[in-house]
């Protein structure tokens, strides 16, 4: 991790210090540049501008005001605490890039896209690291789903929890079309819950009864069932997905940005209001759930259905 993280880490985390995400974000804050003609990235002559740290690599094409987000932590992009304050430091720089207009969220693993929250970081760890880590999982999602900017993810693998949560959270979601990945909100499955942000986030995009059922059930869905109930937006040839992601914001970039902004906060404040009015209140009740012991064994056990999977 870079020097830096570490005091990011803390400033996500202390509870007495204004978290990152209270400065305006959808809500509230002055529209980006004016869009001009639509453009398409790829006949522009630009300079691009890259910056990475370890687990994130950040590409910005000036001339289109697209930036590419590609998440490169190996084996699986899980969602550690060092990976989310990293990922909010990239996304952040974005944000007060007035150049920067929308962003695309893929993966530099093969067939992964995010396993979803790392599960190491909810095993028999300290009260005060479940609040750091829940607080930086808040963050990451307030920050996505809040964001002025138009967010794509293009989904180049499976994308299982956490790692669908991010997908959801953008604007639009292109998932390569090959069957073998899937995505879904898969608490269940692993004995645990997702929190109601999680499913508020999933309802506003499926609706409430494949939501319900899907939750319940901790479904993961191939990416043709995801197209089906409307999890994804479209699927294309992996070949095909980045190019398509940046047309699309192209497109969504055409329009006036403070309308499309203030649309997008109309459709969403309700859902990020409640989690910034009982941020506090969620952490206890994370540390309250994963702290259980049955709550542990469930974890531990799916942990070594993983390893036993595999040999
Ligand atoms: C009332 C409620 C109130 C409050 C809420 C309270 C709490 C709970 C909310 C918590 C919400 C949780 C959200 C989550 O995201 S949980 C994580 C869910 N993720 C998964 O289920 C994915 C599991 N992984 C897989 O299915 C596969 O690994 C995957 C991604 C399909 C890749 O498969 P493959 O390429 O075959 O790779 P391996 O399985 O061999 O994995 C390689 C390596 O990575 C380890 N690993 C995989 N996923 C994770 C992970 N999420 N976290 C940590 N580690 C992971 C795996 O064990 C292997 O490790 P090894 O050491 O054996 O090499």
């Amino acid at each position: 991790m870079a020097a830096v993280a570490p005091t990011l880490a803390r400033r996500i985390a202390r509870p007495g210090m204004l978290p990152l995400c209270s400065r305006p974000q959808a809500w509230g804050r002055a529209a980006r540049q004016s869009p001009g003609l639509p453009r398409a990235p790829s006949l522009l002559l630009t300079q691009r501008r890259a910056f990475s740290n370890n687990k994130i690599l950040v590409e910005l094409d000036e001339g289109s005001g697209i930036a590419t987000m590609k998440l490169k932590s190996p084996p699986v992009n899980s969602l550690s605490l060092d990976f989310l304050t990293e990922f909010c430091i990239s996304l952040e720089k974005l944000e007060n890039n007035r150049g920067c207009r929308g962003v695309i969220f893929t993966s530099a693993i093969p067939k992964i896209f995010s396993s979803g929250l790392d599960i190491t970081e909810m095993c028999r760890k300290s009260t005060e690291h479940y609040a750091e880590f829940w607080r930086a999982v808040q963050e990451m999602w307030l920050r996505v789903y809040g964001s002025n900017m138009v967010t794509v993810a293009a989904i180049n693998g499976s994308s299982p929890a956490g790692g669908c949560l991010l997908a959801l959270s953008c604007d639009y979601r292109i998932m390569a079309e090959n069957p073998k990945f899937s995505i879904g909100l898969n608490e269940a499955q692993l004995g645990i819950v997702a929190p109601f942000w999680f499913k508020d986030t999933f309802v506003n995009v499926v609706g409430h009864r494949v939501a319900e059922r899907s939750l319940q059930l901790g479904c993961l869905h191939s990416a043709p069932e995801a197209l089906r109930i409307g999890l994804v937006d479209e699927l294309v040839p992996e070949e095909k997905l980045q190019d398509k992601a940046a047309a699309v914001i192209a497109q969504w970039l055409a329009l006036p940005d403070h309308a499309r902004q203030l649309t997008k906060s109309m459709m969403r404040k309700l859902v990020l209001d409640r989690l910034v009015a009982h941020r506090e209140e969620d952490i206890q009740n994370f540390i309250s759930f994963i702290t259980k012991e049955s709550i542990q064994k469930s974890l531990h056990m799916y942990m070594e259905m993983l390893k036993k999977k595999k040999g």
